[in-house]
């Protein structure tokens, strides 16, 4: 007989009764700690409609990145440092709604990996409102429709969202934050779908090349067939009785489909890097980065005098990009991040000794590398 299907004897029963005294009365003294925490957090959006009635800004991208870095520095354990975090996130996003209520726009429709990233960055408090394109999202921002944005920017199988970089070199929307996601892929079907009748297996164009070889494996003889993204694959399926979508959790939880296969994904460490936009500069927290588009002359040497400020002033690239520039002739603009805020003095220099041979140095913004 297993250990469990035991009864526990007369000191373990007492053992376990003091165990859940103990807790009720941890968990008092976490209810009235949380309580007092949001007091704060209001009396803190007290003082800042007082310092600018129009225009305060409640959400502070650096203090919050701050306060989940030290809480994953001084975890005593046994809970895991990110389980830690996620807690203290949920926390600072029900403060924050407390507040006022984030609205972020993100790159829809609802169920997408984009909306996942959203919740995971800002918490499950904050209200998400799906845009049906990237530069939708920007305009959102932009018109103050919403305070933030969400879009992915790149993949670590597919690389760059050429999209959303190129919506940057014309919008004057800033990067206030990142988020990374793990994306991982199940294959979903309706209820009354058997596996060996599927005929049609729909996603977005990316997710069919992430599952690739899986498909080739298989599903050899399925029809793959792009739509505007997963979600969108995980509707259409919901009344198809031959049909699969390939998408995330959350996207068989909206459209009630079933899970079949997880995880199908060609490569376990698949993940998605996605920028948030806003309105706001966001000052230091002590671990940062930025990102540029510059625009250099067409000429001999021209990547070289780019990038020699970089390491005369030793600031550390951590991308570099080239994109077509709007204006063609074969000209090209360049994304760049590196680690680091414009207010450090190196950055400074770094950027003065740029400026001095580039056409056109657009900051997009310093903002707290992503901790969760
Ligand atoms: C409390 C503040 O406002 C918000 C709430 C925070 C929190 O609950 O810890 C942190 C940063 C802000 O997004 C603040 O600015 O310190």
């Amino acid at each position: 007989m297993s250990e469990s299907n035991q009864t526990p004897s007369k000191a373990d029963e007492t053992e376990l009764l003091q165990l859940r005294q103990e807790i009720d009365q941890l968990d008092q003294e976490i209810l009235n700690l949380i309580s007092r925490r949001a007091q704060c957090a209001l009396r803190v959006a007290e003082v800042k409609m007082k310092a600018d009635p129009g225009q305060a800004v409640f959400y502070r991208p650096e203090r919050e990145a701050q306060v989940l870095s030290r809480v994953m520095e001084r975890n005593p354990g046994p809970l895991g440092n990110e389980d830690m975090a996620r807690l203290f996130r949920e926390i600072m996003s029900a403060c924050l709604a407390l507040e006022r209520p984030l609205e972020v726009a993100y790159l829809g429709p609802e169920g997408t990996f984009t909306q996942q990233a959203a919740k995971k960055h800002f918490g499950q408090w904050v209200k998400t409102k799906p845009m049906p394109a990237i530069d939708e999202v920007f305009r959102e921002v932009d018109a103050g429709a919403v305070q933030y944005g969400v879009v992915p920017i790149e993949n670590s199988t597919e690389g760059v969202v050429n999209h959303t970089l190129d919506t940057f070199i014309t919008s004057n929307i800033k990067i206030v934050g990142e988020v990374e996601l793990r994306i991982h892929h199940h294959l979903m079907a309706g209820p009354n779908t058997n596996r060996d009748k599927i005929t049609r297996v729909y996603s977005h164009q990316q997710s069919l090349a992430q599952c690739r070889k899986w498909l080739d494996a298989h599903m050899p003889q399925a029809e793959r067939i792009a739509v505007n993204s997963n979600a969108e694959a995980a509707r259409r399926v919901q009344g198809e009785w031959n049909s699969a979508a390939i998408a995330g959790e959350m996207a068989s939880e909206l459209y009630d489909l079933e899970i079949i296969e997880t995880k199908i994904e060609d490569s376990p460490d698949n993940s998605t890097r996605f920028l948030i936009i806003g309105a706001q500069e966001v000052d230091t927290s002590g671990a940062d980065k930025t990102s540029l588009v510059v625009s250099m002359r067409n000429e001999p040497g021209a990547l070289y005098h780019l990038l020699k400020p970089f390491n005369d002033f030793g600031v550390d690239m951590t991308r570099l990009e080239s994109r077509p520039s709007p204006s063609g002739n074969w000209t090209y603009v360049f994304f760049i991040d590196f680690v680091g805020h414009t207010r450090d003095a190196n950055v400074q220099e770094a950027l003065s000794a740029i400026r001095k041979t580039a056409v056109e140095v657009k900051v997009l913004g310093s903002y707290p590398k992503g901790v969760l």
